[in-house]
């Protein structure tokens, strides 16, 4: 079980052991962001009834075929209060935007094409086709599926969801994602550091990430390097659906999450993963939880969670670019590797891929430059700038920016 896989067999066996995901109902008011767990049917059909687009008089057409008509003006259709009589030949509703059209009008004469004679309407010019009437269930009919499983719900859907009549949506239940820290040199931000100790700084850029992958981060603190703290640290944290342990992964003395979780109960999926950074990740299982186990070096795990954390919480692929090389490459070695680069776009509109200078996997700094990681499958040869290169999106690029390194 210890063998080193590939990305591809890792992302495989992340999928293989997927946690099906629970339903719960929440107000639209609350579910920005969130996935949709069944269907969404309209309740309503949108607009219900045949509606004026414009201020303006409902006619007949027939009625204003030639210019000058004078009509008899009988009533008003303002929305929300329909006109309740037939419209007859000769007559006319003085109608306003989203007002119902009248039984017996088909047309709509704006108001500044009209002039007004007490209870006439002068239209001033000739029609020979409809305008200006939206049809009942122009949007949408009721019993029209809007809305199917999976969907991200944002200003369009929450939008769609309400003129649907929807007060309710079920949604999937977010994910808790128990982030664990280890090491005894690892200090809260903002504590006075004794020398040897550092900031345990990895939780706060995991726990952004997991909300933005529509998860819900739990600080589970910091674990002393021992089996016993590590494990009543898991012990104590019983609703978790994924424990992310963050360091201890690698094989030193004081490397101790993989056998604290396996005393836990937890099954190893794998143990190793052939990616740079990031070797020492590793799965394991319950039956209803799972652990993903992330290096300790800042760089790794942040790289690490998008590849491996991201796919379990939201089910999709990577989202993958081209973009061109801003400068070359060396050859890569046997592991897959992943280089955090800056996003940016050419005058011309080409997406183009600057690697940061420096892919130390401790490094934080380059993140803050980096909108996108290249690929490099294990052994690929040097490449010259210009050239295409996969890259995986880690946050929206912001294109003004025009250098990486
Ligand atoms: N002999 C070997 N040594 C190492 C190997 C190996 O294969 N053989 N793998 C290296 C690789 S690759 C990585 S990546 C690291 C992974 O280390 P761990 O996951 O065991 O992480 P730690 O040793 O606990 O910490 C590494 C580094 O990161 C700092 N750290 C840890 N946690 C945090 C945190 N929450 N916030 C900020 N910084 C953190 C820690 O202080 C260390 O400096 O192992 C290599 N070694
Ligand atoms: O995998 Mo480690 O992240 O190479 O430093």
């Amino acid at each position: 079980m210890s063998d080193l896989i590939s990305v591809d067999e890792a992302h495989r066996r992340l999928g293989e052991h997927a946690l099906l995901p629970q339903t719960e109902t929440i107000s639209v008011a609350d579910a920005q962001g969130r996935v949709l767990a069944e269907a969404i049917t309209a309740r309503v059909s949108r607009p219900p009834a045949a509606v004026s687009a414009m201020d303006g008089y409902a006619v007949r057409l027939d009625d204003v075929r030639e210019a000058g008509a004078r009509l008899a003006v009988i009533g008003e259709a303002p929305a929300g209060a329909p006109f309740e009589r037939p419209v007859g030949t000769g007559q006319a509703v003085r109608i306003f935007t989203g007002g119902e059209m009248p039984a017996g009008t088909n047309h709509i004469v704006i108001q500044e094409d009209t002039d007004r004679d007490g209870d006439t309407v002068i239209c001033r010019d000739a029609y020979d086709h409809s305008e200006f009437v939206r049809p009942a269930g122009l949007d949408f009919a009721a019993g029209d599926t809007l809305l199917t499983p999976g969907t991200r719900l944002c200003a369009g859907e929450l939008a769609l969801a309400a003129a649907a009549n929807h007060a309710t949506l079920p949604v999937q239940r977010k994910l808790r994602v128990g982030i664990l820290a280890n090491g005894n040199e690892l200090k809260p931000p903002g504590s006075d550091l004794a020398p040897g100790e550092i900031v345990n700084s990895n939780p706060a850029g995991l726990a952004a990430l997991i909300r933005d992958w529509g998860g819900e981060p739990v600080d589970l603190g910091i674990a002393a390097d021992t089996i016993d703290a590590i494990r009543s640290a898991i012990a104590g944290a019983p609703d978790i659906d994924i424990f992310l342990p963050v360091g201890g992964a690698s094989v030193g003395d004081h490397d101790l999450m993989r056998p604290a979780f396996a005393a836990e109960g937890f099954e190893p999926v794998f143990e190793k993963v052939a990616v740079r950074p990031g070797k020492p990740t590793w799965f394991s299982r319950t039956a209803s939880k799972r652990v993903l186990g992330l290096p300790g070096n800042p760089a790794s795990a942040l790289v690490c969670a998008h590849l491996f954390l991201q796919p379990l919480l939201t089910g999709a692929p990577l989202p993958l670019v081209k973009a061109r090389l801003a400068a070359p490459l060396p050859a890569n070695g046997p592991r897959e590797q992943y280089m955090r680069a800056a996003i940016s776009l050419t005058d011309g509109g080409v997406v183009m891929a600057h690697a940061a200078a420096n892919q130390d996997s401790s490094l934080i700094t380059p993140f803050i430059r980096s909108a996108g990681l290249i690929r490099r499958l294990p052994g690929a040869p040097g490449m010259e700038t210009g050239q295409v290169v996969d890259c995986i999106l880690i946050r929206a690029p912001r294109w003004t920016d025009q250098d990486g390194s």
